[in-house]
Formats: structure tokens, sequence, C-alpha cells
């Protein structure tokens, strides 16, 4: 009779450290990601009982520096199946910390649900001394399971705080405070009840125009670093392995080398999506017309997205235009 007045929450596991093991507990960084099965996770945190009926699933076990776009969109399509689920009030994912933000923005994109969607990782295997990933998945179980989380986006609960899967990114890769927004959490989590403070600005799950039952294949959307004394060298190259969109990982506001321009000039005249993003350590702002003319040059800024998020918004909006302008309201909007 307990158990009916509880939520429902299933884990999807993917790997990652909070599934990582190492050979002492004093390995806090020398360890092997996603060794330990669903399974043991739950049953290591028996006080997940006490916030909800958790069942768990395991995905896959990879580390998510691995995870592919086939690996995206079978996890989003189960995601998808559960929340159309009655039985399912909540859904957490465990995911490696690499690329926990990329996850989080998809799902956020492709996601129609308002149901809690909470994607949780670790810095620290459960092996190790001070493991985070204990209090990090009870933490994620809570604000899945409750009712507060409904109708804010996905989630993620890292170091006590819950962010905006949309904002928040793996600022530091050795500190348990590694996930930041460059526009501050959402909420805390203590004791298994969540605090809010602030609420997510730009559009998801329900009112997102994408749904991840409407995408069958993600395109081909690459990455190119920019630094001083840069030539266009991996521009080209990803337009010539069939790169639909580049994402230009701009210094400072998005700037673009004078070596660089002619290049990227001429690949948007072949096709190719030219995105202006920065990839400045604290959040970048690339705003349309400042230091480089998009309007002439038809290309689109990601506004305050990084690289690796502006990529996947890239991705999920070329499923549905091949138009510069539609693009460029989009980044807007989410
Ligand atoms: N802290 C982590 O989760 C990093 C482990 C691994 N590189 C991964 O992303 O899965």
């Amino acid at each position: 009779q307990e158990a009916a007045t509880k939520p429902n929450v299933i884990i999807l596991a993917t790997g990652g450290t909070i599934a990582g093991a190492g050979a002492s507990a004093a390995n806090s960084a020398t360890y092997t990601a996603a060794k330990v099965g669903i399974d043991k996770l739950i049953a290591g945190v028996p006080e997940l009982s006490q916030l909800a009926n958790v069942r768990g699933e395991q995905v896959m076990q990879i580390a998510s520096e691995s995870i592919t776009n086939e690996n995206l969109l079978q996890l989003g399509r189960r995601v998808a199946e559960l929340a159309d689920s009655k039985d399912v009030d909540g859904i957490v994912i465990t995911h490696g910390t690499d690329t926990l933000e990329e996850t989080a923005y998809f799902l956020t994109l492709v996601e129609k649900t308002d149901k809690p969607i909470v994607v949780v990782g670790s810095m620290r295997p459960g092996t190790a001394m001070s493991a985070d990933g204990m209090l990090n998945l009870y933490n994620a179980v809570a604000v899945a399971g409750s009712k507060e989380a409904r109708g804010k986006g996905v989630l993620v609960t890292m170091n006590d705080e819950i962010q905006s899967g949309r904002d928040v990114s793996k600022m530091i890769n050795i500190k348990t405070e590694a996930f930041k927004s460059p526009w501050g959490p959402l909420g805390m989590v203590v004791e298994g009840k969540s605090y809010w403070f602030r609420l997510p600005a730009k559009r998801h799950t329900m009112d997102s125009e994408f749904d991840i039952k409407d995408i069958k294949s993600l395109p081909n959307v690459g990455i190119a670093y920019s630094y001083g004394n840069v030539d266009d060298t991996a521009y080209k190259a990803l337009a010539q392995s069939g790169a639909k969109a580049i994402i230009h990982a701009g210094t400072g506001n998005g700037s673009v080398a004078s070596s660089v321009v002619p290049t990227l000039q001429a690949l948007r005249k072949d096709g190719v999506q030219i995105i202006r993003s920065s990839h400045v350590n604290n959040g970048g702002f690339v705003l349309r017309n400042a230091e480089q003319p998009d309007d002439k040059n038809d290309w689109v800024v990601a506004h305050d997205l990084n690289p690796q998020k502006a990529r996947i918004l890239a991705m999920v909006a070329l499923t549905k235009t091949q138009d510069s302008k539609e693009l460029q309201r989009m980044f807007w909007e989410y």
C-alpha cells in the first residue's frame, strides 16, 4: 500500500564514472568507467526506496566520450516510450560526465513530455573515498519523483545543485563541483527535498517543435576549433567528409581568423551551414553581425550555446529545415 503512494522512477543506465570502479579507494582519478551494472548501483543506495519505487534498465554500458548519434537516438526513443507510460512518473539517466551536457540538451529538444527527466553522473567512481555518485543518484531520484520538477525541462543533479540540461556544462574535470551553468543553477536538493529558485526561459520538451518520434537519423555536423595561427584545414576536411553544418568553435565572441573567412564564405555558397559559436571557458555570447557580417555571409550564430551544444541543436534543427533563417530562429529560441 505504501508503494502506491510513492512515485515510480525508472533509472536508465548508460555507463560513465557513476558506474566506474578503481583498484583502490585512493583512486579518484585513475579507474575504469562503465563497469558496474545498474542493479548493483541501485542496491548500493538502499535509501532510494524511501523516495520512490525504483527500477533500473541497462540501456548501454559505455564511457560517454564514445556515445554516437545512434546511441543518442536509441536513448531518446526509450525515454519517450517510458514517458508515454502511465506507470512512469519520472526518468533518471545515469551518464558519463564528458558528454552529459550534450545528451541532456538533446533530450531537452526532442522529448515531448512534462514528466521529469534527470541526467546524472559522478566525478569519482563508487570505489573511491568521498565518492559523489551515491548522493548525486539519490538527488536525481528525488527530483525525478517530485511533482515540482514537472514541466521544467531536462535537469541535471550534480553537487547538490539542480541545473538546466540546456545551460549546464562540464567546466572542470577533477572537482566534484564540475558542472556549472553561466546563468546559474535552477535549484538545490537537500536531504531528498528540492528547493527551486528560477525557471528555464528557452523552449524545451512540451514546447519544442522537435519530436524524437519523427527523427529517423541525425545529419553529419562537425566542429572546428579556432586558435592563433589557425588555417582552414579542419573546415575543409569536415566539408569533404560530408558535414551539412560546421560549428565554428571560435575565439572570443566567435571571431573568425582572416585565414579562414574566405573558406567559410565559399563553403556556405556550396550549401554547408556555418554556425559561429565561442569556446571561451565560462560561456560565450555570440551576436549576429557583431565581429562578422553574418547577414552578408548567410551564417548563423549559436548565441550562448557552446560548440558541443550547438552541434546538438544544429543536427536536430537540420532534420526540419535547410533554411539558414529558420536555423537562426531556432538558435534564438532553444
Ligand atoms: N566523470 C566521468 O563520468 C568521466 C568518465 C568517462 N570519460 C565518461 O564520460 O563516461
